[in-house]
């Protein structure tokens, strides 16, 4: 890292199809001692995709729930379409009168319903004067809309078979499906965090052609890639307050990444270069596995055969519903493997529960952190010591002084953006609580590490820290099996990538080998039966 410089911006001319739909003027946000936000202006274009930008702890996710009601502002107006609203006056249902409409991650579908019924329970079911139910009222209006808004599938089709891209059109087509004409603002959290590089490219174009008939579309990211591709214009955050707002096209990852952290940018690139201990480490490999799965059963495949060297970071890439995030979870002993033969370390191993796996040095950091991952009514501290908690032990009692001081060190290796030690996780952003169960781990210092997209939700500076700190962890000897569905990320990061696809492991790719298309061509190639695979998979 270089100096702090201050990095001045003029603001420009944000291009978009109209007057500012929405303007942001003066918001600010306290929790406790912490300043959110500190005074925000963001002018969003009617009939523009604006991208919200910033590092973890920013303050974009603050001023959406401001906007949507979730928390009331302190300070600052929200003029839409004109009409001024007082941003501490808001409230959901005065957010729902301005017409803002939100698209969280979690996209609150029911996986077992209809899409149709999906809809219904989002705006009432249309009924008869004998309050019976019009089924068909209701499937006409969701097929015009699934129609108006790309989506291949029919009203009575299951919402669990839908692709992942079509899922998120769904969840914004319900979102929508009351608007007339393009009045509504719609505001998208992340919505490409989980979703694989075909899928997101798919989503990406369906949002720019609605924003090309004139919709307002606010996007929260933490992808330069596809803020290049569709964004109109950009405000980037950084500790609260706007660091830089301009049109998309002016702006390059180097003068972002300038505004998110305040510090000279490095030049692109995604993970740094190894050090000459790594490299050294990797070129006299120990010639044993860590890890070998032979014949294991799992998801959809028949027999999963792989291996994992003393070292070296094994990817796993597929698509949705490939059984990336089962195969690793099995090996962990969190679902049960129905046969193989694995040898950890070289002794056998049969995953039985989490606990044993831990018992012989697995770790694993899970896909989706707020289910199983994070305690986020417990403190920072209680989160990235539980992993090591016996080593506080002192004559029955856990030393909390010590546990204190090992946990500020964590805070301060991993950039961890928090008030303290004795700070509740749920108080963090959300790249900020996968920073403490990485840290967990890291501590840890596991023989194996089992990564389910590792990185989601977290920004890129500090993506770039959490990969220097996989490779002290294989520099040292352990190895990494790593699923992701961001294919750079498995490239900049992993020795070998194995593909999966229909049920099995058809590839293997080298990065240092081979060109970065191949890879995605491996992954993508047409899979026909693609439905029924995802309700069998991930
Ligand atoms: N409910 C809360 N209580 C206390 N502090 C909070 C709360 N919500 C957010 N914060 C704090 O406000 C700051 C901004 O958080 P916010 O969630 O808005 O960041 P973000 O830019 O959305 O980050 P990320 O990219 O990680 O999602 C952080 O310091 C966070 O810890």
């Amino acid at each position: 890292m270089g100096e702090t410089v201050t990095v001045q911006y003029e603001s420009m001319a944000i291009r978009g199809h109209g007057p500012a739909a929405i303007s942001v003027q003066g918001l600010s946000k306290q929790f406790g001692g912490t300043q959110a936000l500190g005074g925000v202006d963001v002018d969003v274009a009617a009939g523009s995709i604006h991208a919200l930008l910033g590092g973890n702890g920013s303050g974009k996710s603050t001023l959406i729930k401001c906007l949507a009601g979730v928390y009331p502002a302190d300070t600052g107006t929200v003029s839409v379409h004109g009409r001024i609203l007082q941003a501490s006056e808001i409230s959901p249902k005065v957010a729902a009168a301005a017409n803002f409409r939100f698209v969280h991650q979690d996209l609150a579908l029911f996986d077992s319903m209809s899409i149709a019924e999906n809809f219904a329970f989002a705006s009432g079911f249309p009924t008869t004067k004998l309050s019976s139910i019009r089924w068909q009222a209701l499937r006409d209006k969701v097929a015009t809309l699934l129609e108006d808004y790309g989506i291949a599938a029919r009203p009575t089709d299951e919402v669990g078979a839908l692709r992942p891209s079509e899922k998120t059109m769904v969840a914004i087509a319900r979102a929508l499906a009351d608007q007339r004409g393009g009045e509504y603002t719609l505001i998208l959290d992340e919505p490409t965090a989980s979703l694989p590089e075909d899928e997101t490219r798919e989503l990406m174009s369906s949002l720019r052609r609605r924003a090309d008939q004139g919709q307002t579309i606010v996007l929260v990211t933490h992808k330069f890639r596809e803020v290049e591709e569709v964004a109109d214009a950009i405000t980037v955050f950084r500790d609260g307050i706007v660091a830089g707002a301009g049109n998309a096209r002016d702006m390059h990852l180097g003068q972002v990444i300038e505004m998110m952290s305040g510090v000279q940018a490095e030049p692109p690139g995604m993970a740094p270069e190894p050090s000459a201990a790594v490299e050294s480490f990797r070129a006299q490999p120990s010639g044993e596995h860590i890890l070998e799965v032979r014949d294991m059963p799992v998801g959809p495949h028949s027999a999963v055969n792989l291996r994992v060297g003393w070292g070296e970071i094994v990817g796993l890439a597929g698509l949705a519903g490939s059984g990336r995030s089962r195969i690793l979870r099995s090996i962990f002993g969190d679902v049960a493997a129905a046969g193989g033969n694995l040898v950890l370390k070289g002794k056998p191993y049969v995953p039985s529960s989490p606990r044993g796996a831990m018992a012989r040095g697995i770790g694993m950091v899970p896909e989706n952190r707020s289910r199983d991952a994070a305690f986020v009514d417990m403190t920072v501290r209680e989160n990235s010591s539980i992993s090591v908690l016996g080593s506080y032990w002192k004559k029955c009692f856990i030393n909390k002084k010590a546990e204190q001081t090992a946990t500020q060190a964590l805070i301060d290796e991993h950039s961890i953006r928090t008030n303290g030690t004795e700070s509740l996780v749920s108080a963090l952003s959300g790249g900020n609580q996968q920073k403490v169960i990485m840290a967990r781990w890291m501590q840890r210092s596991p023989d194996l590490l089992l990564l389910d997209e590792p990185t989601q939700g977290v920004d890129v500076m500090s993506r770039r820290e959490i990969y220097a700190s996989l490779e002290q962890l294989v520099s040292r000897g352990a190895g990494v099996l790593m699923a992701s569905s961001d294919l750079d990320e498995l490239v900049d990061v992993c020795d070998r990538i194995l593909v999966l696809r229909n049920g099995s492991i058809t590839g293997e790719f080298v990065p240092s080998l081979m060109d970065r298309s191949q890879l995605a061509a491996m992954v993508m190639s047409e899979d026909t039966d693609h439905r029924s695979k995802i309700k069998e998979g991930k």
